[in-house]
């Protein structure tokens, strides 16, 4: 669970988040929708510690992301909006690193590494540097980092960018899985078919403040006949 208690931050004069307050419940997917520049970013990057946090304070499985970095960072994976990171690492040496910083098990990782290789088709490229990958399998490489290491709460900042439609297809099935056996899934997402068939909660942020947050369904209900999109953009424009 991640609990967002009156959050803001501002960049100079640009308050790019402003008094954002919601819970992300465990055993869902949770959508995170705005337009551009709404504060998805800043919200996840203060949620995993990149970035201080000027009032409020954030809990993943109850520990304050500020006062306590490393226990909390250990709660999470993240995948960060971009995947062009230690580009001179190979796959499996980025790979390692996560799993090293997560100190998992050698054996296990093993294992995991070989079948998350294999499922997302990236297993005879391990071993090439993450600077000769295309940008799609450089976010396969990311999501792998992110995947062996078994968090309970996974962060991921617009997941399914540069994914071919079968990755695509396996990353989703693979967040349905994790949330139904009771861990916390957040991501945020342009697209929004996707949110609309994977999440169970939906929050949609504008001009860093909170235009809604609760159930895909609770929403529905407020707007009825309507499809995600069109009540986006119905939000969007009234807030
Ligand atoms: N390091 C920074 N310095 C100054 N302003 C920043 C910085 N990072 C973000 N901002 C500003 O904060 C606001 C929110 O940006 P953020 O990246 O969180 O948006 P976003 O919702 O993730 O957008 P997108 O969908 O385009 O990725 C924007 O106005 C942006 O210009």
């Amino acid at each position: 669970m991640i609990d967002i208690k009156n959050v803001s931050k501002s960049f100079g004069t640009k308050k790019a988040v402003d008094d954002i307050r919601f819970q992300v419940p465990s055993g869902s997917i949770t959508g995170f929708i705005g337009p551009n520049g709404a504060g998805k970013t800043t919200t996840i990057h203060m949620m995993t510690g990149a970035l201080g946090i000027d009032q409020g304070e954030i809990l993943l499985n109850g520990i304050d992301i500020a006062k306590n970095p490393i226990q909390a960072k250990r709660e999470f994976g993240l995948v960060p909006d971009s995947p062009d990171l230690f580009l001179r690492l190979s796959a499996r040496e980025y790979i390692n690193f996560m799993a090293d910083i997560y100190q998992i098990d050698q054996s296990l990782r093993n294992q995991r590494i070989g079948q998350l290789a294999k499922d997302f088709q990236i297993e005879s490229d391990l071993d090439q540097p993450l600077s000769s990958f295309s940008h799609g399998m450089r976010q396969k490489a990311i999501i792998i980092g992110a995947l062996v290491c078994d968090p309970n709460i996974w962060i991921l900042d617009e997941p399914m960018t540069g994914l071919d439609p079968e990755s695509a297809f396996l990353l989703k099935e693979k967040m349905k899985e994790h949330a139904q056996k009771g861990n916390t899934v957040f991501f945020s997402t342009h697209v929004l078919e996707v949110a609309e068939k994977l999440c169970d909660q939906i929050v949609i942020i504008n001009k860093g403040k909170i235009c809604f947050d609760g159930t895909l369904d609770s929403l529905k209900e407020k707007f009825p006949n309507q499809s995600l999109e069109e009540i986006f953009l119905e939000v969007i424009s009234n807030a």
